[in-house]
């Protein structure tokens, strides 16, 4: 016998009324196999409901609510989509884990209720109609109601909803696009933007191999006809305070520092000087001059230096015996005994101050076999000058290891050794 409940008591508590007051029947025409999720049965929102033989399977289970009415009762009444994740943790459902037969049953809402809100984070959200109040932010982006749904959401919600888990084993994987990788080419270049997409411009590149995926900082090739410049690297070393760092900003900066601090490690500075017509790079690397300061750091500059500048205050008689310290350090990092050496006695501006007289540093100059130069960072005109001490340097260096190229070919660079000379003299 046809049922026929008004639209207003179509709720929860109508369900429950069925239940308790239908007795047991069931007949072979009876299709609403709840459980499965099948079923002829329709709830139409205007005129009531029309369940024949409904009753009897709802009516068989006992105290508690069968699974059926349970999810009878879940869509007749208007409510969220519930996630397919919580829909197919019931218990004898069969129902893929979409569950799109579901909404077949849901009861139809009034047009006027049907509300379209737009992911809108700030500001007022769009409707299409005014039949709700106003809600902000995120009221209709996650479909608290299946009727402020759109139907893409509807559509493809659940499945959306639930991509994150099937990444979630994936997202600790770095993807390194490998493809376009894959097709740099392996001379070096930068990939730029042509009109049919990204294109490979030629000249600035990675170091890397295609493989790698790791892109480095450009190594720019020397155009055809232009010197190619080795720096030559000079450690700057002495006790702390005798005016390393002076010294070196003097000369790279042209003036002496407002004010210093203890180097910590080691300072580069670095200036490009012209020798003969040929652009020479010197590096100098201000080294600490306390020990705490100079702990594990300094000792790799050592390596590939190309000359070395031994650093004492005229002032400060200490720092002049220390000397002898500063040359057993560097025998104990094997550097060559070829490589040129200076003798640099800072703040001669000092005059009332000095202790440390010139003949005596000139006798431990030539016990070393090192040129002695005084001079003062602070006042440039007093004695030696500090460009002078250097670019005297430079010199020596690029007459004892000149690196002049020749025009470089295409893929490579070649070294143009000059003739040695038999004897170094440094005086
Ligand atoms: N009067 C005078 N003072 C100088 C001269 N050179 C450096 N000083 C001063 O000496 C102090 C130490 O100078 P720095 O260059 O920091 O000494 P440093 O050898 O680099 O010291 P560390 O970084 O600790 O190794 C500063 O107060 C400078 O102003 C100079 O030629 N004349």
């Amino acid at each position: 016998m046809p049922l026929s409940v008004p639209p207003v008591i179509c709720s929860t508590s109508w369900a429950w009324g069925i239940r308790k007051t239908s007795p047991g029947h069931q007949s072979p025409a009876d299709t609403l196999t709840w459980p499965r999720g099948r079923g002829n049965s329709s709830c139409h929102g205007g005129g009531g409901l029309d369940l024949p033989q409904a009753h009897g399977q709802l009516s068989e289970a006992g105290g508690s609510p069968p699974l059926a009415s349970r999810a009878f009762r879940r869509h007749l009444t208007p409510q969220p989509l519930q996630s397919s994740l919580l829909r197919s943790q019931v218990p004898g459902s069969r129902e893929p884990r979409g569950g799109r037969r579901h909404s077949r049953f849901r009861a139809p809402r009034p047009q006027a209720e049907r509300t379209r809100f737009h992911l809108q984070v700030r500001g007022t959200p769009t409707t299409s109609t005014s039949a709700e109040p106003y809600i902000p932010a995120f009221r209709g982006s996650f479909g608290s109601s299946p009727g402020t749904r759109p139907r893409s959401r509807r559509l493809f919600g659940p499945l959306a909803r639930e991509a994150w888990w099937y990444l979630l084993p994936f997202s600790c994987l770095s993807l390194p696009a490998p493809r376009l990788i894959a097709r740099l080419p392996p001379e070096g270049g930068s990939l730029g933007r042509g009109e049919a997409g990204p294109v490979w411009v030629p000249g600035l590149g990675r170091s890397a191999g295609p493989s790698s995926g790791r892109l480095s900082a450009p190594a720019v090739k020397p155009p055809a006809g232009l010197w190619a410049v080795k720096p030559f690297q000079i450690i700057v070393i002495g006790d702390s305070n005798v005016g390393k760092t002076c010294l070196t900003y003097r000369f790279c900066a042209g003036r002496f520092p407002d004010r210093t601090e203890a180097t910590i490690g080691v300072d580069f500075r670095e200036r490009a000087v012209e020798i003969d017509g040929e652009r020479i790079k010197i590096q100098l690397w201000d080294t600490a001059g306390q020990e705490r300061f100079r702990k594990s750091m300094v000792q790799h500059y050592y390596r590939n230096v190309h000359a070395v500048v031994f650093v004492y205050d005229m002032t400060n008689m200490a720092s002049f015996h220390s000397l002898p310290s500063w040359i057993e350090e560097c025998k104990q990092h094997l550097l060559a005994s070829d490589i040129p050496r200076i003798l640099v006695g800072n703040k001669c501006d000092l005059r009332s101050a000095i202790q440390v007289p010139t003949d005596l540093a000139q006798k431990f100059a030539d016990t070393h076999s090192m040129p002695l130069f005084e001079t003062s960072a602070k006042n440039p005109n007093d004695n030696d000058h500090v460009e002078a001490i250097f670019m005297t340097l430079a010199h020596k260096l690029k007459s004892h290891k000149p690196l002049m190229l020749s025009q470089p070919p295409d893929n490579g660079i070649i070294l143009k050794p000059e003739p040695k000379p038999a004897m170094t003299c440094w005086c």
